[in-house]
């Protein structure tokens, strides 16, 4: 066994190198502490870089322009821009954009003198961690603070017969190499939607299939409902309040039995239950750290300390949002908290991007919450249809709510269905954080033509019937 004789103590040791790990390092790069970022891939970047939201965000733009969907507005459903597309179609994009990627982060390590090495961390003790790489070398590295930022892998029950080919999970799933003509999904939560409705459009047979009677809770109802009517418009069948009993192989077809006597058979399954902490090979028990069902470490949510102060847990290791955007801003404040540097205070509100096809975004609370809180509010709705932008774009579908608090006229919630959704949600966040009211869309005039108008119309909606309950209490 060859043993590494680089430095060996840092400041700070960063195990992994996703979207927490890599800010992590570089907020304590840029305080003039020594990092070492260790990371068991052959290549940084993560499952957000490799297998989770850059390819899937990459393969559903691909999706969206071989197949003229943003098109078929206007030139019907039978519209393609490709006609014939193929496996290799999809994938040759995404080489290309996570080449480009890489590239990027190498040259931000490089840049802030954050040595990286390639390997899979295990602690020794609370001081040291031993790192193995894929050849067999051994060394151990200590560190004053550690940043443990591991992410997840796909959970992988023994009663799925996942080979790779016609059986797959969420990590697999970017590399097939043929387009099936119909598709079973179980699981309907973030994965298990986007990939429904981004192989839908590609006019795979898709069979979603979910234990609970809904989808995606967090979301606003109304629009989880409006989303779903269009999912089954297209052809989607949604099986909900399903319990998967067995899964079993004809040939290389997979069967999914369902409770109650259905089954569901198809050219391919993707399993997309949700993620495990990717925690076992760090051997946290030599640190006295515990994790719970689905391998996630605890942290204090405002310093992202674990139970051992100087060992902190950023990203998707510690679970809920699980998201790329917010992973990186706990590896900035657990590196700003580990080197004395007050980081601003986390914004109360952050937008939830879902790439389904249409994109769903939403910030603050769902209609629901605010009516569970005794809040007097009132909606606001705009359909993308009435925009002149819509009218333009041959959009026939998208929506956006707002909800306001009748009282104080602010902005509580902000919810949106549609083409651009994940980018037009970011004004919705600004005016809620900034403890905006209804009276900036009110007042503000908004570029024309834009799909951004939507604002100001679902504003001028709620403000009629602000002013319609208000006269009705008079
Ligand atoms: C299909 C899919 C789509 C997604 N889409 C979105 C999206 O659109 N928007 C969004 O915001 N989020 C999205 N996410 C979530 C996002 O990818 C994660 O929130 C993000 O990757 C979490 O970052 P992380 O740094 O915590 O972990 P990861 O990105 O998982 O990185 C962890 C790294 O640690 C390394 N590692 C693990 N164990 C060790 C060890 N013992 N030693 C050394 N290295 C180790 C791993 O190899 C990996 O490189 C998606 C996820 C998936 C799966
Ligand atoms: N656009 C985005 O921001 C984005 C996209 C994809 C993933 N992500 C993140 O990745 C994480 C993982 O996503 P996910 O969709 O895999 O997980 P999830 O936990 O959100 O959803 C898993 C779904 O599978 C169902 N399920 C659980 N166990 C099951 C079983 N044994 N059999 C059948 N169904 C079962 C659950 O009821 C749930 O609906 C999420 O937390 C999400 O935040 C984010």
């Amino acid at each position: 066994m060859n043993y590494v004789t680089a430095q060996n103590t840092y400041d700070v040791i960063v195990i992994g190198s996703g979207p927490a790990g890599r800010r992590a390092a570089v907020q304590s790069a840029k305080l003039g502490k020594s990092v070492l970022v260790v990371e068991k891939n052959r290549r940084v970047g993560g499952v957000s870089l490799h297998t989770g939201t850059i390819p899937s965000k990459t393969l559903r733009e691909t999706v969206l322009n071989l197949t003229g969907w943003r098109e078929r507005g206007f030139y019907g459903r039978s519209y393609r821009v490709k006609k014939d597309i193929r496996a290799v179609d999809l994938l040759s994009r995404q080489h290309k954009t996570l080449d480009h990627e890489v590239e990027v982060l190498e040259h931000q390590f490089q840049r802030n003198g954050v040595t990286t090495i390639y390997g899979t961390a295990r602690f020794v003790d609370t001081g040291r961690v031993e790192v193995m790489t894929a050849q067999g070398s051994i060394g151990t590295y200590r560190a004053e603070r550690f940043v443990i930022a591991v992410g997840t892998r796909p959970f992988r029950p023994d009663y799925v017969p996942f080979n790779q080919v016609t059986v797959l999970d969420t990590d697999d799933i970017i590399q097939i190499d043929h387009i099936p003509r119909s598709m079973a999904i179980i699981g309907a939560g973030v994965i298990g939607v986007e990939y429904a409705s981004i192989f839908s459009a590609l006019d795979v047979q898709v069979t979603l299939i979910e234990p609970r009677t809904s989808i995606l809770d967090f979301v606003d109802s109304e629009i989880i409902a409006e989303f779903t009517h269009e999912m089954r418009d297209r052809g989607v069948a949604m099986r909900l309040g399903s319990t998967v009993e067995q899964i079993t192989l004809s040939g290389m077809r997979p069967i999914v039995q369902i409770a109650g006597g259905r089954s569901v058979h198809a050219d391919m399954l993707l399993f997309a239950a949700g993620r495990v902490g990717a925690t076992s090979p760090l051997n946290l028990e030599a640190i006295g750290l515990a994790v719970d069902h689905r391998g996630r470490v605890t942290v204090d949510s405002n310093t992202f300390q674990t139970s051992v102060p100087h060992i902190y847990a950023v990203g998707d290791v510690i679970g809920f949002p699980s998201l790329a955007s917010t992973s990186m801003e706990q590896g900035r404040i657990a590196a700003c908290h580990a080197f004395g540097v007050p980081p601003p205070p986390a914004p109360e509100y952050f937008p939830y991007g879902i790439y389904a096809v249409p994109e769903i975004s939403t910030v603050g609370m769902s209609e629901a919450e605010v009516a569970g809180r005794g809040i007097a509010y009132e909606c606001g709705i705009a359909r993308f249809r009435e925009t002149s932008r819509g009218q333009i774009m041959g959009i026939q579908s998208g929506m956006m709510k707002m909800i306001f608090s009748i009282k104080t006229g602010r902005l509580l919630g902000c919810h949106i269905l549609g083409e651009g959704a994940t980018e037009l949600i970011h004004i919705g966040q600004a005016v809620m954080n900034l403890k905006g009211t209804i009276d900036f869309f009110l007042e503000n005039t908004f570029n024309y033509p834009t799909l951004a108008e939507a604002y100001k119309i679902a504003a001028l909606d709620a403000w009629n019937r602000m002013a319609m309950t208000s006269r009705a209490m008079a």
